[in-house]
């Protein structure tokens, strides 16, 4: 029997929009157990829920029913003080690393924000400009090119690796990523999967990554976690779900992941 302990657990979790004919049931009461150190993928294809699960797990969003365990203990973030105590232990990265940041932040400020908020407001600014140095060199980033520029210098790849830099610094026990790779080209895709997965390795932390790609799910998770309309069709470990797939909207995911090796068939077009 696994000796993991779990990180962050759900029963019954249910968000809907709306009400009457305009009501969307956005996430289906749902259950899940993530663990601590894991990888877990949750895949589903545009609408089927993730972001907003993602925006529940932050808190950015309530619950409609059911209740979310945070380290076996129920999750209690009534007032903005338990909030903020949450979040020094959940942490987030998106699609669109613009939209991350104050534009009237310069990067410095983004990087000390985080030192300050894990405890590190009083010691030596030599100090804090060394962590500042690490955290950038850990993403390939010189700090001393970045000091004193605005987010919106950096190129998209740069303020991604910004963003894993942040996380360097607040060390999270629980990074969510959603999508984080989305708007960048392959290679450079690769590098920020790897700085993440290095990063997990190096504090520890759980990652749960929210995506639409089956196949990259696949490599990377330890276990996946598929939605469909708001509901968890099929979960598991990687194998179990992938490899095995039972449910029939799983098998399309992967029937839809194009194949490299595969001829094209130039007599259907
Ligand atoms: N604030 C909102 N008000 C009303 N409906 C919403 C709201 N946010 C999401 N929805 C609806 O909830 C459903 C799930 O949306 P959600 O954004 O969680 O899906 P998703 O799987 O993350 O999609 P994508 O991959 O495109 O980001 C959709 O039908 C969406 O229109």
């Amino acid at each position: 029997m696994s000796n993991k302990k779990l990180c962050l657990s759900g029963k019954g979790v249910t968000k809907v929009f709306g009400l009457g004919d305009k009501k969307t049931v956005a996430v289906d009461h749902i259950d899940f157990d993530f663990y601590e150190g894991d990888l877990i993928s949750i895949v589903g294809e545009s609408g089927s829920g993730k972001t907003t699960l993602a925006k529940m797990l932050l808190g950015l969003i309530n619950v409609t029913e059911g209740d979310i365990y945070f380290q076996g203990k129920k999750r209690d973030i009534s007032t903005h003080k338990k909030k903020k105590e949450y979040w020094k232990n959940i942490q987030a990265i998106f699609q669109d690393p613009f939209s991350s940041f104050n534009v009237f932040n310069k990067i410095d400020t983004v990087l000390l924000d985080c030192i300050n908020m894990r405890g590190g407001r009083h010691l030596p600014m030599k100090k804090k400009i060394e962590m500042m140095t690490e955290a950038c060199s850990f993403v390939n980033l010189k700090f001393a090119e970045l000091t004193n520029k605005y987010p919106f210098e950096l190129s998209g790849g740069q303020m991604q690796r910004l963003m894993i830099a942040r996380i360097f610094l607040l060390k999270p026990k629980i990074l969510l990523a959603d999508e984080p790779t989305s708007m960048i080209d392959a290679c450079s895709r690769a590098t920020i999967l790897d700085m993440l997965l290095n990063l997990r390795d190096e504090i520890g932390m759980t990652i749960i990554f929210i995506t639409h790609d089956i196949g990259l799910a696949y490599y990377i998770s330890d276990s996946v976690y598929i939605m469909e309309h708001g509901k968890i069709v099929e979960s598991g470990t990687a194998d179990d779900v992938i490899i095995n797939a039972k449910a029939p909207y799983t098998k399309r995911l992967i029937s839809d992941v194009p194949k490299i090796y595969e001829e094209w068939d130039l007599t259907t077009v």
